[in-house]
This record gives C-alpha cells, sequence and structure tokens, in this order.
C-alpha cells in the first residue's frame, strides 16, 4: 500500500468544503493534510452508507491516490427517513417551503441531518465509512441562508435554525463535525508517514 502524505477531499459543493476546512481549522486537524478536488461525482441511489462507499471508489480511480467525500442526507421521521440521501433533489424541486409542505399531514416534524464522510487510502482499497447524526426538526424557513436546507433545520436544544447560527457553533454540532471526527480518530490510529530522507 502506497505512504499515505496527504487526502483528497473530493467534492462539488464549495459549501461542503468551507465548513470542513473550518471545523479542521478549528482545532480539530486530520493527522494528514487535505487537499481539495473539485470532482462531480455522480448523485447515487441506494442506503447512505453504501452511495458513500460507491462514490469514494470513484473518486479514487479520478484522483489515483487517498481520497475523502462525504454524502449528506436529510430524513423526516414521518416520512420514514426520506427524503434522505435525495434531499438535494427534493430541495431543488420542492425549496424550503415544499419540503416543510411534505410534513403538513404529520404531528411529527423531527428529523435528523445525516453525513457519512467515507474515505480510502488509494484506488481499490476497501473504503471505510463514518457516520454523523444531529436531530431536530423541520420549521419554516428562517435566517438567510446560503447552504441548502440550513434555514429549515432547527437542531435540538436550540432554538435557531442551522441558517441563524453562528457558524462556528454549527460546526461543533454538526452532522458532518461529527461524521469527521470519527474520521479523524480512525486517521490517527494509522502509522503517521515516512519521513523523507
Ligand atoms: O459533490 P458532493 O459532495 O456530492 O456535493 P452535493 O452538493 O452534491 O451534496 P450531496 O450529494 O451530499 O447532497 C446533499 C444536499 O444537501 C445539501 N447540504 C449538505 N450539507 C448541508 C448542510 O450542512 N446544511 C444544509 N444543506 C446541506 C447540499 O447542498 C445538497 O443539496
Ligand atoms: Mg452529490
Amino acid at each position: 500500500m502506497p505512504v499515505l502524505k496527504e487526502i483528497s477531499f473530493a467534492t462539488g459543493n464549495a459549501n461542503k468544503l468551507r465548513e470542513v476546512v473550518a471545523i479542521l481549522e478549528a482545532g480539530h486537524p486530520l493527522p494528514f493534510k487535505v487537499k481539495a478536488a473539485n470532482l462531480d461525482l455522480p448523485e447515487l441511489q441506494g442506503e447512505p452508507e453504501a452511495i458513500a462507499m460507491e462514490k469514494c471508489r470513484m473518486a479514487a480511480q479520478q484522483v489515483g491516490g487517498a481520497v475523502m467525500v462525504e454524502d449528506t442526507s436529510l430524513c423526516f421521521n414521518a416520512c420514514g427517513g426520506l427524503p434522505g440521501p435525495y434531499i438535494k433533489w427534493f430541495l431543488a424541486k420542492l425549496g424550503h417551503d415544499g419540503l416543510n409542505r411534505m410534513l403538513v399531514g404529520f404531528e411529527d416534524k423531527s428529523a435528523y441531518a445525516q453525513c457519512v464522510f467515507a474515505f480510502t487510502p488509494g484506488p481499490g482499497v476497501e473504503p471505510r465509512v463514518f457516520v454523523g447524526r444531529t436531530e431536530g426538526r423541520v420549521v419554516p424557513a428562517r435566517g438567510g441562508g446560503t447552504f441548502g436546507w440550513d434555514p429549515i433545520f432547527q437542531p435540538d436544544g436550540f432554538d435557531t435554525t442551522f441558517a441563524e447560527m453562528d457558524k462556528q457553533l454549527k460546526n461543533t454540532i454538526s452532522h458532518r463535525y461529527r461524521a469527521l471526527d470519527q474520521l479523524r480518530k480512525f486517521l490517527m490510529a494509522m502509522p503517521p508517514p515516512e519521513q523523507d530522507a
């Protein structure tokens, strides 16, 4: 297996990249250098873990080295976890208001944000997955959010939506932070890169 020196974070989403960089810079660094790779990866179907693993395999082929990817879901409990990994299309077609309307017929507005990171040290090596969840509920849009469904997701224990919340605070309680923290712990346990002679 090649010696791991750096990991490419493959995503086409600038907001995700910004949050991942902010989380790592806030004192939760990975033990390897992280490089951004702007790839347009396909929107796969299936269970979230399987989607992240397949996305990771594809990204590793394209990059030709160690990669991490993530796939984010927004899951409504009243709908058996849907839209889940299909939230990107539901958001694009229905908007914040339409997503709220999906739940009009249900008492239960609870939902969870889920982020699945997948990592492989290189093409051909089975990816590992790390899941982070933040529980909350779906509310009418509040906050001038520029990131996806942030204005309609209010995490439990807070009276602000992700969009109204200080970015630094979001990055300490988010689905993304929780998944990335597990990946960090896994990588910390890996042998460090060999020093150049
Ligand atoms: O290239 P990738 O990494 O796949 O980026 P993407 O934008 O396609 O992202 P996903 O496939 O994971 O789809 C998740 C959708 O949820 C949105 N999203 C992801 N994380 C979010 C967060 O923390 N807050 C609000 N919206 C988020 C994102 O903009 C997408 O519309
Ligand atoms: Mg995607």
